[in-house]
């Protein structure tokens, strides 16, 4: 099926999409499951750290909720693959630490920056909208096996700015904060239930199917889909370059 879009930005999920589920869960999930003890006991008045520690005990449901039970509770998160947005604000501290030590370098998919860099050039722009953390997101597309990306992207959104993937509210406020129109913009993802919001909000999606993702044999309902990025020809009749992320 031929995917050809006319566009003025392109918004990216990361893992399953941009990148592989596998080397999230294999090398950043243990990366932060070790470190997490640390950050809870010695940065506990970092404004972030601090911000995070709250939304995990109102989860909890237990605001005296001490520095074991928090780290126990983001284990179990981490065990179920739950996207809550404290575990990925405390895991983006922790990678991008670890991004910018030289420790982690991030993923992408062989045909996935090279069609980055020819939606940009062509006037395209690219916007990130990840369960991942803000911070994680710039430390991801900053420390590519390719180099630093960030000047092909021009804005990132995360739960805790646009709001949960699965709701079509947050993808209006996306497209409000990009002043792009909802029908100009297309998002790419592996989720079905994150293309239904996107659909939802106005917006054209396309599911990216790669085989060996966790969604990969569950399809994406009754989405136009793309096995790479190279299935889908996007170009803007209006469109300008900018970045800013
Ligand atoms: C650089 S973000 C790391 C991946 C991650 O933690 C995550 O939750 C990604 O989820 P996505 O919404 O991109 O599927
Ligand atoms: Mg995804």
């Amino acid at each position: 099926m031929s995917l050809v879009y006319d566009v003025d930005a392109v918004v990216l999920d990361i893992e399953g999409t941009t990148s592989a589920t596998g080397f999230v869960v294999d090398v950043l999930y243990p990366y932060s499951r070790s470190r997490f003890g640390a950050l809870l006991s010695e940065r506990s008045g970092d404004p972030d750290v601090q911000r995070a520690v709250a939304q995990v005990r109102e989860e909890l449901g237990d605001p005296d909720a001490d520095a074991a039970a928090v780290e126990k509770a983001l284990n179990a998160w981490l065990d179920e693959d739950r996207k809550a947005t404290p575990l990925k604000t405390l895991q983006g501290i922790i990678w991008s630490e670890g991004f910018a030590r030289g420790d982690l370098v991030s993923h992408f998919y062989d045909d996935v920056v090279p069609q980055l860099r020819a939606w940009h050039q062509a006037g395209l722009r690219l916007y990130v909208y990840s369960s991942g953390s803000v911070a994680a997101q710039r430390a991801w597309f900053t420390n590519s096996p390719e180099g630093d990306l960030t000047s092909l992207v021009s804005g990132l959104y995360d739960t805790e700015n646009a709001g949960p993937k699965q709701e079509p509210e947050s993808y209006r406020r996306i497209a409000a904060a990009t002043g792009v129109a909802p029908s100009r913009l297309l998002f790419l993802s592996d989720r079905p239930g994150e293309l239904d919001a996107a659909r939802a909000a106005g917006w054209h999606a396309v599911g990216v199917r790669r085989p060996g993702e966790p969604y990969y044999e569950q399809g994406v309902g009754d989405h136009a889909q793309a096995g790479t990025f190279d299935e889908i020809t996007v170009s803007t009749t209006t469109g300008t370059t900018g970045s800013t992320a």
